[in-house]
């Protein structure tokens, strides 16, 4: 748990944060979101103290973290960039396992790892063990980041805008791959986006920041329908609830229920396309399926609130 208690940056008398109070819980996506200048960095980077704060604290997991030594702090913190920032003369193995080394971790322990890690993010092993970061694609350089950045198996990984230099196919892709990883892994995750559609697509929880101070925290649909400020409904902005239902698979969404007669969908489908299939059937209802078994239902009343998450690898942390 990361709890940051009236946490302030000032840079002469301008303030980038001011009396920000929010508790980031565990296991889960918080996205830092917000407008250009808000604070959000800065905010990120005060927890692993790459940036000091001016006032305030900043607890991990209940300890103050000016009293843990900052290179020890950042060693339980995974640090996803934009521009990944391998080195570009190491292999990609060599890269994932920088923290490992650093740590004198067993050499075959590593190896072992950095294959585990490559795979956990999509790249195949054997493939891409040996590659130097200058023969890989944008998406795949930011893959690697991902793994580099878990290899120690930090509980905890800061990310500031981790998928903002990709062009859409590519984000979206690793989004879910994110959102697949993080289902096993259950980090504490602080995300830095200005992508609304990525902070309701991937966070579990919004912390919507304006001019240095958080406008609102909770989960998206909170954001959506019970909107703190007028900035807040602004910001998300009318269709934000559709936009919500377009990154989120229809499975997430589905209860039990009498699935016969309803019209089918498949169950990886996204919510608002299926929100589509029952506007054009005129139905009630939707029966979810995977393959040939329904999963549950999912009615009109379902789609307007948060996911149930009631189905087996739809889980949303407590
Ligand atoms: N080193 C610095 N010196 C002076 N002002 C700074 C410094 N770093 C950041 N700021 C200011 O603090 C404010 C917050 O910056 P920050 O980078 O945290 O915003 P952000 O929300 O991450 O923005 P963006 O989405 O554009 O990256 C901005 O007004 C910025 O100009």
């Amino acid at each position: 748990m990361i709890e940051l208690r009236h946490l302030e940056k000032r840079y002469g008398d301008r303030p980038a944060v001011q009396d920000l109070t929010v508790t980031f819980p565990d296991g889960a996506i918080t996205a830092l979101l917000g407008p250009s200048g808000c604070g959000k960095t800065t905010t990120l980077r005060m927890i692993n103290r790459l940036i000091e704060p001016s006032s305030g604290q900043v607890l991990l997991n209940g300890q103050d973290t000016r009293s843990v030594k900052p290179e020890v702090l950042r060693r339980g913190i995974g640090y996803v960039i934009q521009q990944v920032g391998l080195f570009p003369h190491l292999t990609v193995a060599q890269n994932v396992a920088t923290v490992p080394d650093l740590l004198g971790q067993d050499r075959a322990r590593t190896a072992r790892r950095v294959d585990e890690l490559l795979d956990l993010v999509g790249l195949d092993p054997a493939e891409f063990r040996t590659k130097r970061p200058a023969q890989l694609s944008g998406g795949q350089a930011q893959r690697v980041g991902v793994a580099r950045a878990l290899a120690a198996d930090p509980p905890v990984l800061l990310m500031d805008e981790p998928f903002g230099a990709l062009d859409p196919l590519a984000r979206e892709k690793l989004q879910d791959a994110f959102r697949d990883i993080q289902r096993r892994l259950h980090k504490t995750v602080v995300m830095v986006t200005h992508d609304i559609d990525e902070a309701l697509r991937l966070g579990d929880y919004v912390a919507l920041m304006n001019a240095g101070r958080l406008e609102q925290f909770g989960p998206p649909d909170e954001l959506i329908h019970a909107p703190a400020s007028a900035f807040v409904q602004a910001f998300l902005g009318e269709d934000a609830a559709l936009r919500q239902l377009a990154g989120r698979r229809i499975a997430e969404f589905a209860r039990p229920g009498a699935a016969a007669g309803l019209p089918q969908v498949n169950s990886a489908l996204d919510a608002r396309s299926a929100l589509s299939v029952l506007l054009r059937e005129g139905a009630d209802a939707l029966a979810v399926r995977d393959g040939e078994q329904v999963l549950g239902v999912v009615g009109w009343a379902d789609l307007r609130g948060a996911p149930r998450l009631g189905l087996p690898g739809t889980e949303r942390p407590q």
